[in-house]
């Protein structure tokens, strides 16, 4: 008998509920028994539409990101929040968003958010945990045993969900730069007690996530998993690992061995997997096989997974247990929410809910046979092969200019040198140019305009009245800021992904397919379903309204396609690659369409390209390869004299900067506050031969940055990379910010590159 259970669900709530929760409480409209009566709303709602699988996840809830709630179990919270005495909600809220130092001066005088990453290969961010040498861990278990009773109350089957210890330190970082594995025996007890606590609680299983296992490990990590699991060995509970997202590999052996009742492999990921782990495992094991996809939207090919499964079920008979290869936070919740996407596409298409059907189908056809639910069969194999064979998927035109593509695509007329010194004659920019990223604030009237104009009450002439007036707002801010590169603020764009996705053939895009990115804040991936092309200019209207308010240069602002390609839901029927390409030369189109319009600077975001990377770095390069040569298809039709700017944020280049330089974009705008210009080592020594702007403050809060401080900055880049390649600007968008915190911030950034001015 083949068991069934899920990892996690996404919290969010299919209208965004815990994103609504959570932001009226911050603004104070909302109290704090209201938001926890949400989070206890959500969680029964959730644990109701898991009913049925035979384990369901509990602790999988957060309020905010479940790296910093296991930090809040495991007693280690920074040091700056430690002796806090209100709720211990509000202090972890103090850690995931930070407080201002002007509106706290008076209490606690303002407290830094804790550092936001991306959680593996994914587009959800954690929050960091921090460690220093002196670290100790105390267990606060009361979150989970809370949940657990609530779960328990309702008659659910629950299976504890925690981050395991080896992953736990290896997603932190020690702020004094000592070695985090040393901390690791004063952290396995805090582990033991958790699990003798949950033992006492009567819980059979505990799921600990071990994602770490499918990456390349040096040996002090291998032998971490060793000491950890050894310790826990002894505890009451049945420990599943879980590993998803990746190929264990030459961690087969370690995984097969660690003393633990189950291991949970992605079968998506990890097929190659299985075969060797059936013999390494040893027959006390049980084995959970994630069979459904968890970060896709498609459906699965019931047929095809029971092909092989059903072999694999015989031989391990109750020691299998079935599951989506990973939690389903990085989906949405029900397609049934959705009423617009067309019906042919919405028939391919599985989200969270219709993910846990597809399980509990497999459970029955391997259980009780496949005749035992026959017509589901069907229904799949029909949706299934609709897909496969639609003439919305080929487009032989695409194809025809797919085959077409050389290298000569990708490559400029003139080497750097000669461009920059056109471009220079041409624009008559100051030294240390100053410029944004592209996004201004998106306010409430934005988007209360825009989600008017989508339900029918404002119309589009009306609409596009009011984006313009947005747009010369921006325009007029920024020439009175005295900034030199203009953008135009993005106010038309719901998303930098999904707007794209709204315009171009092949993709399709969802009412209420929304996904945590971090806390409150959400995203729609667009659908990549078919063969990509622009019908249509996308962006130049816009961009030439807002050229036409200006003399100073207006930048052209595309995402690019890796991008695109990375935030997007797509296609499991081709190569990234493929898509990839297709992405590039529909975005080559626009590129040049702006050219055409006037357009001096064209910015081309790759925000997502060093994220995209996979978790082996044995398959970096591969990667890299077909990642460089999209950018080069898009961004290098253009004249000399037109100058290619990129931007990528969260991003820590020293391993790739070959790449970058290799994507030969004129001037990349890159995040580097946080790290105070280290993360400029890897451009040092002249490894990156062109221009660079390197972020001089943290968009993501709202402290405003001090003159001083950034002509420091500035300075300490200036001993790195020659004044004239430099610009000046900040890390990223400035979408989710305020007017009120984005004007003070900018006049200070152009006073500092009037001083960097005056003192070269
Ligand atoms: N795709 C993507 N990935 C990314 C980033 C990114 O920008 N895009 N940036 C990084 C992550 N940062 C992020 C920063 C901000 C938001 C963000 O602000 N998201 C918005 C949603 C943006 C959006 O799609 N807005 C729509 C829908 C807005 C909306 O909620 N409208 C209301 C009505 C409007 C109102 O009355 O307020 C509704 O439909 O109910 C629009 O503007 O049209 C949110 O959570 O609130 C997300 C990620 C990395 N990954
Ligand atoms: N042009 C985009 C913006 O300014 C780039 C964001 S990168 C996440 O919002
Ligand atoms: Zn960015």
């Amino acid at each position: 008998m083949a068991r069934t259970h899920n990892l996690g669900f996404p919290r969010i709530g299919a209208q965004r509920e815990l994103k609504f929760a959570l932001e009226s409480y911050w603004k104070g409209q909302s109290t704090r028994d209201e938001l926890k009566a949400e989070g206890a709303r959500l969680r029964r709602r959730h644990w109701q539409d898991q009913a049925g699988l035979d384990l369901v996840p509990v602790g999988d809830f957060a309020f905010y990101d479940q790296v910093l709630d296991m930090s809040f179990t495991l007693g280690n919270l920074p040091e700056r929040v430690q002796g806090f005495h209100g709720d211990a909600l509000d202090n972890y809220f103090r850690v995931a968003r930070g407080r201002s130092a002007e509106e706290h001066a008076q209490c606690c005088g303002g407290v830094a958010a804790g550092e936001m990453t991306k959680w593996f290969d994914t587009n959800y961010h954690y929050i960091v945990p921090e460690f220093t040498a002196a670290t100790e861990f105390r267990l606060d278990a009361s979150r989970l045993l809370e949940q657990l009773d609530e779960a328990r109350a309702q008659g659910v089957k629950a299976k504890p969900v925690i981050v395991g210890p080896v992953t736990y330190l290896a997603l932190g970082k020690a702020k004094d730069d000592s070695d985090r594995l040393a901390l690791l025996p004063r952290l396995l007890p805090v582990y033991a007690e958790l699990l003798e606590t949950l033992a006492a609680q009567g819980v059979e299983w505990v799921q600990i996530d071990e994602p770490l296992l499918v990456t390349e490990l040096d040996a002090d990590w291998q032998h971490a998993f060793n000491t950890a699991y050894h310790h826990l060995k002894s505890s009451r509970v049945k420990l599943l690992l879980a590993t998803y997202f990746g190929q264990l590999a030459e961690n087969q052996y370690l995984a097969a061995n660690l003393p633990v009742a189950g291991l949970h492999i992605d079968a998506i990921n990890g097929r190659d997997d299985i075969v060797p782990l059936l013999n390494l495992l040893p027959s006390h094991k049980v084995l959970s096989l994630g069979v459904i996809n968890g970060r896709n939207i498609w459906k699965t090919d019931l047929d095809a997974v029971l092909d092989w499964l059903e072999p694999l079920a015989e031989r391990l008979d109750d020691r299998l247990w079935i599951a989506p290869s990973c939690s389903l936070l990085h989906v949405p919740v029900d397609l049934a929410s959705e009423h617009t996407l067309d019906a042919g596409i919405t028939s391919w298409l599985a989200f969270a809910l219709q993910k846990l059907d597809e399980l509990k189908l497999l459970a029955t056809a391997l259980n009780q046979g496949r005749a035992a639910v026959a017509a589901e069969l069907a229904a799949n194999r029909a949706a299934v092969d609709a897909r496969r064979s639609s003439p919305r998927v080929h487009n032989p035109a695409v194809q025809a200019a797919l085959a077409a593509v050389t290298s000569a695509l990708g490559r400029r007329h003139s080497p750097y040198p000669v461009r920059a010194a056109r471009q220079a004659a041409l624009l008559k920019l100051p030294p240390y140019p100053t410029t944004t990223i592209g996004s201004f604030p998106q306010t409430a009237e934005i988007r209360q305009a825009r989600s008017r104009y989508k339900a029918g009450e404002l119309d589009e002439a009306g609409y596009k009245a009011a984006m313009r007036a947005e747009i010369a707002r921006s325009v007029r801010e920024q020439e009175a800021l005295g900034l030199d590169v203009l953008v135009h603020g993005e106010a038309e764009r719901n998303d930098m992904v999904e707007y794209f996705g709204e315009q171009l053939d092949g993709y399709a895009f969802s009412q209420f397919g929304w996904v945590q990115s971090y806390g409150s804040r959400c995203v729609k991936p667009p659908i990549l379903f078919g063969d990509i092309s622009r019908p249509r200019p996308m962006t130049v209207d816009w961009i030439t309204y807002a050229q036409s308010l200006t003399g100073k240069p207006m930048k052209g602002m595309l995402t690019g396609p890796v991008t695109l390609l990375n935030w997007s839901f797509v296609r499991d029927d081709q190569p990234r690659s493929a898509s990839c390409t297709q992405l590039a030369l529909a975005i080559r189109e626009e590129v040049l369409d702006l050219e055409k319009a006037g357009m001096r600077v064209i910015q081309i975001d790759e925000a997502a390209l060093r994220e995209g990377l996979p978790l082996r770095r044995s398959q970096w390069k591969d990667y890299l390869d077909w990642a460089v040569e999209s950018f080069r298809i898009t961004a290098n039709g253009v004249a000399d004299e037109t100058q290619i700017h990129t931007h990528m944020c969260y991003s820590e280049f020293n391993d790739i900067i070959a790449s970058i330089a290799g994507m030969d974009a004129d001037v990349i705008t890159i995040e580097t506050s946080r790290s105070d210009m280290e993360l400029l080592d890897a451009f040092d020594d002249f490894k990156y031969p062109n221009e660079i702007g390197p972020g001089v403050y943290d968009i993501h809060s709202p402290n405003i940055p001090a003159t001083a401080h950034i002509v420091q900055l500035m300075r300490k880049a200036a001993e790195r990379i020659p004044a004239q390649r430099l610009w000046v600007n900040p890390d990223c968008g400035l979408k989710t910010r305020q007017w009120s915190e984005v004007i003070p911030a900018l006049t200070n950034m152009v006073a500092a590159a009037r001083t960097l001015r005056a003192s070269t």
